[in-house]
């Protein structure tokens, strides 16, 4: 198998996403679950989205796992390597975008990257270097009240130079009106300057076909999906891949029972379970018991198990911010989102155990806890369910095939959660 695009996503749910879009945008594209095993079957495929769990990690572990899924997408011949990050630019002071993608370029020779976080589709716009979330600017949006990462600051280049070693530069929106030259000439002052990393404006798809021609010719770019499309948009017009209609054998039935799993806080989900209640018995956890020890699993297990035979249930830690914040107060950021994604995930293992084999997941930490629970090495990319969230289907589950939906916090209709059920048979 010959890479052409390679990529490491810092969650499960955003490499889902960029597969979508590598996927919509012809590329024939798989998802993995880290490194995959030499002994897994994977088909030929033009792009490889390695999914990490690394978003909210120490640097230093963040870079040592990057360096390592890059070595095995360069060994498989991908010319390109992509850091997909969050849409709304997710990631601390302490955090990951910047050291990662100064780690990338260093191991590939390069010495500047094009970082941008644009994706039209999902309403996240970036101008004059300021990331808006559906016309907010992102420290006025709901990403303000983040649990693991809230985000305080619109302005990217501040946020990244906080972040990096390196110099921070700004490709404007007048220059990527100009086209691919005028970026290259942009990027080629900046280098001169001394810039590792610049970040580019893009409103419009067009904007981002222009800033993944030009990414195309550097080894290393760093972006949501909205990059992906232009890398993708770009490869098929070099010729260098032709277009696919994607995989039919995804939306095979796999039967079984069905249930949704949910962690994230974010607006979006939070309203989407509220819809949920309208088609489906949802149980709210009660994320104190849960972290003073009682016995809140099995409760949800054994109500899941009144239910499930009679069609999908949900069950959810999300909480609304002032109960998260309570939380945080009395067990710590870091520990209180870990012990709720670890009770989560052991959640939907007791589920999958008990015959669940259509399974949505909301929010990118708790999809990661899920997917390394149930042990899923990788998966092939179906129809989009909403913009950012495919159907998948396990590869190398064994006899246990399962449809899964991994769906980022902040994405989806209000009816999300019914929509992907009606998807999986
Ligand atoms: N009631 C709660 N109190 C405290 N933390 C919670 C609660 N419910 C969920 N969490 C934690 O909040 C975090 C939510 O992050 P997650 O990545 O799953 O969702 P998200 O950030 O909305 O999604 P995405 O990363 O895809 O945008 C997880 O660590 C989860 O365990
Ligand atoms: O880019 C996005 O917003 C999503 O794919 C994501 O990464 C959320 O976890």
């Amino acid at each position: 198998m010959t890479i052409l695009l390679g990529s490491i996503a810092d969650d499960y749910t955003g490499a889902s996403d960029l597969a979508n879009t590598l996927t919509k945008n012809g590329l024939r594209t798989v998802q993995t679950v880290g490194i995959p095993d030499p002994s897994l079957a994977l088909p030929d495929v033009d792009a490889v989205v390695v999914s990490l769990k690394i978003r909210s990690v120490a640097a230093k572990d963040a870079v040592a796992a990057a360096l390592e899924a890059e070595s095995w997408l360069r060994g498989r011949g991908a010319g390109h390597v992509l850091y997909k990050i969050c849409s709304t630019f997710d990631s601390t002071d302490l955090g990951n975008i910047g050291p990662v993608t100064e780690a990338l370029l260093s191991v590939s020779g390069g010495d500047i990257a094009l970082v941008t976080p644009a994706f039209p589709e999902t309403g996240r716009t970036v101008y004059l270097g300021h990331l808006f979330v559906n016309g907010q600017p992102l420290d006025e949006s709901p990403l303000k009240d983040h649990p693991l990462n809230p985000m305080r600051d619109a302005n990217l280049a501040r946020v990244l130079t906080r972040q990096s070693r390196g110099k921070v530069g700004l490709v404007d929106m007048p220059t990527v009106t100009g086209g691919a030259d005028a970026v290259r000439a942009r990027l080629e002052r900046l280098r001169a300057e001394g810039a590792a990393a610049a970040i580019a404006d893009a409103v419009f798809e067009r904007d981002l076909e222009t800033l993944g021609e030009a990414a195309l010719e550097m080894p290393v770019s760093t972006g949501a999906s909205g990059l992906g499309l232009g890398l993708a948009r770009a490869l098929l017009r070099s010729g260098r891949a032709s277009a696919s209609d994607g995989e039919n054998d995804v939306i095979r039935p796999v039967g079984g029972l069905a249930a949704v799993v949910a962690g994230s806080c974010s607006a979006a989900t939070l309203k989407q379970l509220d819809a949920a209640e309208r088609h489906m018995p949802v149980l709210r956890l009660d994320t104190e018991k849960l972290l003073a020890g009682s016995d809140e699993i099995s409760a949800a297990i054994a109500w899941a198990g009144e239910r499930i035979a009679e069609g999908p249930v949900a069950i959810a830690a999300s909480a609304a911010p002032e109960v998260v914040s309570r939380l945080q107060a009395r067990y710590g950021r870091e520990a209180s989102g870990h012990a709720v994604e670890t009770a989560t995930a052991a959640i939907a293992g007791e589920l999958v155990e008990r015959g669940v084999r259509r399974l949505v997941v909301a929010g990118g930490e708790t999809s990661g806890a899920t997917v390394d629970r149930l042990g899923i090495p990788a998966f092939l990319i179906g129809p989009e369910i909403a913009p950012g969230v495919p159907l998948l289907r396990t590869i190398g589950a064994g006899g246990n095939d399962m449809l899964l939906a991994l769906k980022s916090g902040n994405f989806g209709g209000e009816d999300f959660f019914a929509t992907a059920l009606s998807m999986m048979r």
